[in-house]
């Protein structure tokens, strides 16, 4: 008898428990989103699962293996300003050049703001993160900084030789992988390339392998970026999910906590040399001289320095490396391109030294081969944000905190702004081949943002394009690329956030016979 009141017992209160839980669910997720519309509409919305309820949702899509790619098909089918729910989250998904030019041209500043940092106090994704600051006086005292100091102009060619002695490394390294024909994973060569360049252009010279710091990096980049897919369902769901104390990946994030050890140690470092008449070269002093300045408009902290490595080796690293391993997968497929770009460096460069960053702007067909790369092959193929305030887009309510799900890689493939949208065609790029006016059309200026745009966009866009330009540059200057098979298989990886091949692209490199470049012909880069 005993034994059966406790079974009882168990039963009603495991069904307690499970009320408990339905209510508690029922009101984070299934409850209306309080908003004061006024009679005005919400964008239109596709259809949703459970059809025509109240609580719509389109979680599937946010699921589905390929995001972006399901997202511009129920663009193409419903339009290019929809209005989706995931339970409670409202979703606003812009998926054409003239809806994101209203968005950016009227709401920048409204949607400056990424949402709030998914991972608490981490370094990685927290609330001291860059990427995660909401549009305020942090982060304008930093973006600042970057633009001017970190990653502007001068800071770039302050930078150069750190980058040309990158590139002499990567292409011996080929060279030695050629003469022993060994085949070469592209992504991962690419990768170490910019992570070492993104490294030492902010810890400086003594980020060397010698003391392993840059292979330490690397594989902290390799832990994190793995969680990235993560990061774009915590930014959706992360509060609700803290309420029921489910956490997505603190476990995780954890893990790679190990960032902070290190970069304490650099920092240490840096403050001793400092110390001793030292003249800031690097990213690391001049975010010292920041942090000790008495007189700076807003006062930063180790954490906000040590966020900021972070975040620039995680959007610095593998965004350039997969547009470098997708551009030379689209040379190999198409050889003729491969072989006028081939022309163009040996009239300008010649083969007797490398390409360098110096001849870029003389090399107008290399500049458009990497551009159409990261048209075809976004690494951020939708990016996010958030409308802090409610308001009016193309005539539709937009209620405050919905999210906003840009799709760059829909708006890089429209139809109607591109001609052969699919196709690899560099001569698009080049200015005497395109029809003059399209530009001109300002709802039309959009049509091109791999790097976003506005406020919060993409402030390592002029290092990235010479980081992958003289990478490009060199493999196609100094190699032939042998794959197996005919064709590089283009496939997309599934679940992962920065766009990347199904297939790691495997060739080996053949020293091309016209200009093999011994090393003892190079010239010196300066
Ligand atoms: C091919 C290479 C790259 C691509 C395609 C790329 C693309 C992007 C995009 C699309 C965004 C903005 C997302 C948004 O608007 O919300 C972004 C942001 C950012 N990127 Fe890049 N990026 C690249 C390389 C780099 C490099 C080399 C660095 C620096 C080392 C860098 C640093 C950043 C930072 C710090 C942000 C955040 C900006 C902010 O919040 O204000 N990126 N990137």
């Amino acid at each position: 008898m005993a034994a059966m009141i406790t079974v009882d017992f168990q039963n009603s209160f495991i069904f307690i428990l499970f009320c408990l839980f339905s209510l508690i669910c029922y009101s984070l997720f299934f409850r209306k989103p309080k908003d004061s519309r006024a009679g005005r509409d919400l964008p239109p919305s596709p259809p949703s699962f459970p059809v025509g309820s109240p609580q719509s949702n389109n979680l599937h899509l946010l699921l589905s293996a390929l995001v972006h790619k399901s997202f511009q098909k129920i663009s193409y089918k419903y339009g290019p300003l929809l209005h989706l729910r995931v339970f409670h989250v409202p979703i606003v998904l812009a998926s054409s050049a003239s809806v994101a030019y209203e968005i950016f041209k009227a709401q920048d500043v409204n949607v400056s703001s990424r949402g709030h940092a998914p991972a608490g106090e981490s370094l990685l994704f927290g609330s001291s993160s860059f990427f995660f600051a909401p549009y305020g006086d942090y982060f304008k005292f930093m973006r600042k900084l970057i633009a001017t100091k970190l990653l502007g102009p001068q800071a770039l060619e302050r930078s150069r030789k750190i980058r040309a002695d990158e590139l002499d490394r990567f292409y011996r390294n080929l060279l030695d992988k050629a003469m022993k024909k060994e085949s070469v994973d592209i992504v991962e060569e690419a990768a170490k390339l910019n992570n070492n360049i993104i490294c030492k252009m902010i810890m400086g010279r003594s980020c060397s392998e010698d003391n392993g710091e840059a292979e330490r990096v690397r594989g902290l980049v390799i832990e994190s970026t793995a969680l990235t897919k993560q990061i774009f369902l915590g930014m959706i769901f992360d509060k609700p999910l803290k309420k029921l104390g489910i956490s997505l990946f603190q476990k995780d994030i954890k893990s790679v906590s190990r960032f902070d050890e290190l970069l304490e140690k650099i920092l240490v470092e840096h403050e001793e040399r400092m110390g001793k008449h030292y003249k800031a070269n690097d990213m690391m002093d001049l975010l010292l001289e920041a942090y000790g300045d008495e007189n700076a408009e807003y006062k930063i902290t180790r954490n906000h320095i040590k966020s900021l490595f972070v975040d620039l080796v995680i959007a610095g690293t593998d965004t350039s490396a997969q547009t470098i391993e997708w551009t030379m997968a689209e040379l190999i497929n198409n050889p003729n391109i491969l072989e006028r770009l081939r022309e163009e460096i040996e009239s300008v460069v010649g083969n007797t030294r490398l390409v360098q960053e110096t001849d870029l702007p003389n090399l107008p067909y290399l500049q458009a081969v990497v551009k159409e790369g990261l048209r075809l092959h976004p690494p951020g193929a939708v990016f996010l944000r958030t409308f802090q305030e409610r308001c009016e887009l193309k005539g539709f309510y937009i209620p405050e905190k919905t999210l906003l799900v840009v799709n760059v890689y829909a708006i890089m493939r429209d139809p109607k702004l591109w001609e052969d949208p699919e196709e690899f065609k560099p001569e698009r790029f080049i200015a005497s081949s395109r029809s003059g006016q399209e530009d001109e059309i300002r709802e039309e200026v959009l049509k091109y943002m791999p790097f976003s745009t506005g406020r919060r966009g993409c402030p390592g866009s002029n290092l990235a394009y010479v980081s992958v330009g003289t990478a490009i540059g060199v493999m196609a200057q100094c190699f032939d690329w042998r794959i197996k098979g005919e064709k590089v298989n283009m496939n997309e990886a599934a679940g992962t956030l920065v766009l990347t091949m199904a297939q790691p692209l495997m060739c080996t490199p053949g020293p091309r016979t016209l200009n093999p470049l011994p090393s003892s012909l190079h010239v010196p880069i300066s």
